[in-house]
């Protein structure tokens, strides 16, 4: 066993921040959370975790990987301490620019990167699903429904555009709806359509630790990785 890996947690506050906080103190991974980042922290101190605004981040403590689930707006500071730092990223969070998926993608040269639009390993293996499903019924209907909480920002969401990505490599060509409803944690249905008989490929989350425990045992591993543009099958 080696030192503890350090993590940043970025957007700390919010509801996967909280998820992650929470596993990391019950001891999903062995880890020691050095900083925890969001916009505008309440309290200095919390559980005996440094807090942190995002405008202080660059005076955050050494660390050895950033996990980050937060907002746009926010990533582009953290990917550039992380760079300055030569400290490893994962992030999750979805709705990010073209331009800031391109700086990931140069970032990889100089840190290990990762990012996945779904840290579930039902999502991972629904993708492989979808991919199969869409070679296999050339020509009928592809249509992606995403439902989450009332909180959600963007939409599409991330995992159904990767859904849709699987579903093009597979020759279909998707469409998507979005549903915004109560606390839901996230849905996606992927059906696909033909004349008189329709296949649907269905994933419920129910809790967010799911996500919370793929992003932490991901995280715990790419410690110490060379440079590059890691995938969660990678390290998972
Ligand atoms: N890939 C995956 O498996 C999953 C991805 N997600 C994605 O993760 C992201 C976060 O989701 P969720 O936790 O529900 O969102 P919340 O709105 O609950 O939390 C957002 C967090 O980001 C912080 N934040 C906002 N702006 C900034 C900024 N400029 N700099 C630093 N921190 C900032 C907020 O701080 P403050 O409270 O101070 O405003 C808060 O801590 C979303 O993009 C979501 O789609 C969610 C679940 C799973
Ligand atoms: O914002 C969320 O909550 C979620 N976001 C991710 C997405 O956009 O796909 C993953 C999950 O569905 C929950």
């Amino acid at each position: 066993m080696g030192d503890p890996v350090r993590f940043l947690i970025h957007g700390a506050s919010g509801r996967m921040g909280q998820a992650l906080l929470r596993l990391c103190a019950g001891g999903a991974v062995d880890c020691s959370v050095v900083a925890a980042v969001s916009r505008k922290p309440a309290q200095r101190v919390v559980d005996g975790v440094p807090q942190f605004a995002a405008s202080e981040l660059a005076g955050v403590p050494p660390f050895d990987v950033a996990i980050d689930f937060s907002l746009p707006e926010g990533f582009d500071p953290l990917l550039a301490l992380c760079r300055q730092r030569g400290a490893a990223l994962v992030s999750g969070t979805t709705g990010l620019s073209d331009a800031q998926r391109q700086a990931l993608a140069e970032a990889a040269a100089d840190i290990p990167v990762l990012w996945a639009a779904n840290f579930s390993l039902g999502v991972a293996v629904l993708e492989e699903l979808v991919e199969r499903a869409a070679a296999a019924l050339a020509g009928w209907d592809c249509d992606i429904v995403e439902t989450h909480h009332v909180h959600k920002q963007d939409a599409p969401s991330g995992t159904a555009l990767a859904l849709g990505a699987a579903a093009k490599r597979g020759g279909g060509m998707p469409r998507y709806a979005s549903l915004r409803a109560g606390d839901i944690v996230g849905e996606h249905l992927v059906q696909l359509t033909g004349t008189g008989e329709r296949v649907e490929l269905v994933h419920r989350a129910t809790s967010r630790d799911v996500f919370a425990r793929g992003a932490l045992h991901a995280a715990s591993r790419l410690r110490g990785r060379p440079p590059g543009a890691w995938r969660l099958r990678d390290l998972l």
